[in-house]
């Protein structure tokens, strides 16, 4: 194994598109807040501390994965060789510390996010992922906590928590999907999922229910004057993405779950779009 091979192989256990996504998803958080003119150090500060606690997570759900993915996903960094089991427990150790170095350096309610989110993604793999929806719902509680943990490093939480909901419902939406296409290797090894637990038709109609919830619940931001209007130009064609995806994974599980990623990237720009339409007199 060359130092290239080994290097790209510790990239790829990061999961950089998640890394990108989740520390994007914190920068809205402290945007929505507010903040970002105000508090420029915190706000990277906090980013950054995403960045390294979602590589961390990732890394570490590929090292307690490394039997499943031999089945689902034979093509990753640790069952192809390309980084040791020992390599990829110490690169996660090593985000970790860092995710906590710059995460103490914020409000207390943003330590405490933080704390919760760290111990969460230690813990998630051994001990709940093969709880039927648990393991689902604290992810989900995870990618709609970077709002949260945003706000919180500049100080005003409240308009992220309605984005906290949003983001955790069609979080758990796109995870029950997943275990579903994962259904197999789950299987293989006696983890007890969702699919596993009501059968997959079931939870894939647990999953419809739930994010038809969020598109309902989609218009809020907007009513609750957090947003301007171009805001709901932007999260409709996001809502009808999700919901034609989520249509899609009753037949084709693997091609929903990633349509209904880009639905869910397409509705982070709208929380964009939204909060900077308040600055523009025309747009409010
Ligand atoms: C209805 C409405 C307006 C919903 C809001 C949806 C929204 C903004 C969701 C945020 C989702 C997002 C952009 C998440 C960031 C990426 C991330 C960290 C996902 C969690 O990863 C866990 C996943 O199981 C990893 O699998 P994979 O993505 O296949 O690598
Ligand atoms: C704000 C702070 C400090 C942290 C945020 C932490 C976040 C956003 C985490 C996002 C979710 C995440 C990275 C969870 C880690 C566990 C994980 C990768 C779950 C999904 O993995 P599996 O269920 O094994 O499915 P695959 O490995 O097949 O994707
Ligand atoms: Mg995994």
């Amino acid at each position: 194994m060359t130092v290239g091979e080994t290097g790209r192989g510790l990239l790829e256990l990061t999961r950089p598109v998640n890394v990108i996504a989740a520390s994007a998803l914190t920068f809205i958080g402290a945007f929505v807040a507010g903040g970002v003119a105000e508090e420029p150090l915190a706000v990277a500060a906090a980013v950054v501390a995403t960045g390294l606690a979602v590589g961390a997570g990732n890394a570490i759900n590929d090292y307690f994965d490394r039997e499943i993915d031999r089945i689902n996903q034979p093509g990753r960094a640790i069952p192809r060789g390309a980084v040791s089991p020992r390599g990829a427990l110490a690169f996660s150790g090593l985000l970790f510390a860092g995710a906590v170095a710059l995460a103490v350096t914020l409000p207390a309610t943003a330590i405490a996010i933080a704390g919760v989110n760290l111990l969460a993604l230690v813990a998630y793999t051994e001990f709940f992922k093969g709880l039927p929806g648990l393991g689902n719902a604290l992810v989900a509680y995870l990618v709609g906590s970077t709002f949260l943990f945003g706000a919180a490093a500049v100080g005003e939480i409240a308009p992220a928590v309605v984005l906290f909901v949003l983001a955790a419902i069609a979080t758990l939406t796109r995870e029950i999907i997943k275990d579903v296409e994962d259904i197999e290797g789950d299987r293989e090894e006696g983890l007890n999922t969702l699919p596993i637990a009501v059968g997959e038709r079931k939870a894939l109609v647990v999953a419809a229910v739930l994010l038809v919830v969020s598109v309902v619940a989609s218009p809020i931001p907007f009513l609750r004057g957090y947003f301007g209007v171009a805001y709901l130009l932007v999260v409709a064609p996001a809502d009808a993405v999700m919901l034609l995806a989520a249509y899609e994974s009753f037949a084709d599980p693997t091609t929903g779950q990633s349509r209904l990623k880009y639905g869910m990237f397409l509705a982070a720009l709208a929380f964009i779009v939204g909060r900077a339409a308040l600055e523009v007199p025309l747009l409010v």
